[in-house]
């Protein structure tokens, strides 16, 4: 059954102060159950980075509440000073660029965090390895990111994301460098993982034939968050 994984309050982000004041996010209220995969679509500087960062715990939000799971996260400040922890043991992130590191091979990219949690080697390249079974890229295990292709290194790291077992992936158009027919196939494999890992994905993108392969649209639109479900061409 699904369950709430993300809650957001009252979501309030301004930067800078004074006559610099920058209004972003205006009491953003919407919440994103597991199994879901949500696009987050917005003109360029409306905030959408802004909004994933927050609820990744990497962006200290102005006010509201943020809950992470059962976990109320930030209520008007940090609930736990550690929002580095939070992020290792909750989300999993994907960029637009794959980040991956060129001077360690696709294993040892994928163990790096799961190691420096704590993990040891054997139980981090054991779940690694099914990863990358998942991803049909094991016989890539022991190459270098520059030996793969754009779309190969962007599974590896859908892979590196998942590698703490996180119930959150965020990911800032994680489409962007590649073409259609692979843009389809990183969405549907983000579809897959939401449903079969019971993670809730949000996936800021640019690119509207990916739309319809998400389950719902949230919106920024005059710094209010609104959502509509996918098959609405409401907002598209
Ligand atoms: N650290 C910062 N200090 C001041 N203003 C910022 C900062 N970070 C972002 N902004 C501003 O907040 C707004 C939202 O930026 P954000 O990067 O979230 O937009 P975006 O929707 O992700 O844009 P894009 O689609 O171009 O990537 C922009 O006006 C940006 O200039």
């Amino acid at each position: 059954m699904n369950k709430q994984s993300i809650r957001v309050e009252n979501l309030v982000k301004s930067f800078g102060k004074g006559d610099s004041l920058v209004d972003v996010i205006d009491k953003a209220s919407f919440s994103v159950e597991t199994g879901e995969l949500i696009a987050l679509i917005a003109p360029s500087g409306a905030g959408k980075t802004t909004l994933l960062m927050m609820i990744g715990c990497v962006e200290e939000p102005t006010s509201g509440q943020i809950w992470l799971g059962d976990e109320k996260v930030y209520d008007n400040k940090w609930l736990n000073k550690d929002t580095r922890k939070i992020r290792r043991e909750k989300i999993g992130f994907i960029f637009q660029a794959h980040y991956l590191i060129p001077f360690l091979n696709i294993i040892d990219n994928i163990t790096l965090l799961p190691q420096t949690s704590g993990q040891s080697k054997e139980e981090s390249e054991k779940v690694a390895m099914e990863l990358l079974k998942y991803f049909d890229i094991s016989e890539k295990a022991l190459a270098m990111p520059s030996q793969l292709s754009g779309g190969q290194n962007q599974r590896v790291a859908i892979a590196r994301a998942l590698a703490n077992k996180p119930k959150i992936i965020l990911a800032d158009e994680p489409t962007a460098a590649l073409d259609n027919e692979r843009s389809i196939s990183v969405v549907k494999m983000l579809k897959k993982i939401a449903i079969e890992q019971n993670v809730a994905v949000i996936m800021v993108t640019h690119d509207e034939a990916m739309l319809p392969l998400c389950d719902r649209i949230l919106k920024i639109e005059n710094k209010k968050v609104v959502s509509s479900i996918s098959k609405d061409s409401t907002f598209v």
